[in-house]
């Protein structure tokens, strides 16, 4: 399940890119994750004593509960599984979290109950009328080189692929107006897909949500694991998909940001527009993310409809102005809740983080040039002494 979603501004020094007046960054704040457990408990591992600590629940239950947690989380100390643990029962309690989910579903039943859907075909997952014969052919074969003979990567860790067939897209586009269609003459107080949005709609609101989840786990997973698995791409397990609207009467533009997403798949749906240029100004961990903009790291991308782009929730990036038309497109942030507990231990980002890479590079940079510095000392004093 996914929420509705704010966005905190943050100052950015000037980056050095082309033309965006935005020296500002817009995060995303993180949302509650789902955290997932284990269909069945690993009989094979021997949970912790939570005997002894001031806890709200029964050390029992975290004993019990142990088992069924995710593989990779088995290993980390036992204050990080207590907190993934603590909540998941924090869920099911009376109150707090518990609340706001409710909430939510009951947001979701009252939509669900009362709007009509247009096209019924697209709620469940149709792949060969959906997908083009490429991409479906790509994915079945599941190999690296399958998915990059279909792929561009204009700068790393961006992926560009032709993805929807087009009636695919006039099909959404068609739901999504009938839906707003329908928001406008009830006066439904709808939530946006976030507060940089003001139009668009969460499709996971109005029924789609199982329809996405299993384009996020069937289609999308098995390329992030192969491309993304250093920010969890393998253990996607969540997502919230929407549809933005840009235009003279709708949004239009978008400013400089990351997602709250380890990996966002964005897809144009059409209309016919000029301008709505998506920009990339380099990935950045929380620590670095108002850090300067490399010229290797400038990636200008124009959309094209039925085409989708991939990339890290975390590389900086924005869309500039639609200057005439109207442009759709489709947003599914892909989270995996094991990453996100993961990434609290592992403070190493060097693998995705730009900035994080050069300080590395001018650690080790410098750790040599003093090394060659010791080495030449002691060959001066060895050369004085013979
Ligand atoms: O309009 C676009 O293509 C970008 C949308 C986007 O980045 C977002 O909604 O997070
Ligand atoms: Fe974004």
């Amino acid at each position: 399940m996914s929420f509705g979603v704010s966005r905190e501004e943050i100052q950015q020094p000037a980056p050095l890119s082309t033309g965006q007046n935005g020296n500002v960054v817009a995060v995303l704040p993180t949302m509650a994750t789902a955290h997932r457990l284990r269909l069945n408990p690993n009989t094979e591992h021997k949970p912790e004593s939570y005997e002894g600590l001031q806890l709200e629940f029964s050390p029992l239950l975290f004993s019990s509960l142990e088992r069924y947690l995710p593989p990779p989380l088995l290993s980390l100390p036992r204050d990080s599984k207590l907190h993934y643990m603590r909540d998941i029962i924090i869920r099911y309690s009376p109150d707090g979290e518990r609340t706001r989910v409710q909430r939510h579903r009951e947001y979701r039943r009252k939509i669900i109950s009362r709007y009509q859907p247009l096209h019924r075909e697209l709620y469940i997952m149709h792949a060969s009328n959906f997908f083009a014969p490429s991409f479906l052919k790509a994915i079945n074969e599941n190999k690296e080189q399958s998915f990059r003979s279909i792929m561009a990567e204009p700068i790393p860790g961006v992926f560009t692929f032709e993805m929807f067939q087009p009636r695919f897209c006039q099909l959404l586009l068609s739901e999504v107006e009938n839906f707003e269609k329908w928001v406008y003459e009830t006066k439904f107080r709808i939530m946006r897909p976030n507060t940089m949005n003001k139009f668009g709609a969460v499709l996971d609101d109005f029924g789609l949500e199982t329809m996405l989840d299993k384009l996020m786990e069937d289609f999308i997973r098995p390329i992030s694991k192969v491309f993304y698995s250093d920010v969890g791409g393998s253990t996607l397990d969540s997502h919230h998909g929407f549809v933005v609207e840009y235009g003279i009467d709708r949004d239009i533009e978008l400013g400089f940001h990351v997602d709250d997403s380890e990996v966002t798949l964005n897809v144009c749906l059409g209309k016919q527009f000029s301008g709505g240029d998506l920009f990339f100004r380099g990935v950045r961990c929380d620590k670095h993310v108002n850090t300067e903009t490399q010229t290797d790291e400038i990636l200008d991308y124009s959309h094209i409809p039925g085409r989708a782009v991939l990339h890290r929730g975390r590389h900086r990036h924005g869309a500039r102005a639609t200057t005439s038309g109207q442009r759709f497109n489709l947003l599914l942030w892909c989270r995996s809740s094991v990453y996100r507990e993961l990434r609290k231990y592992q403070k190493d980002f060097s693998s995705w983080c730009g900035e994080c890479q050069r300080e590395k590079k001018e650690q080790q940079r410098v750790s040599i040039a003093a090394t060659k510095q010791e080495l030449l000392k002691r060959e001066g004093k060895a050369a004085t002494r013979t």
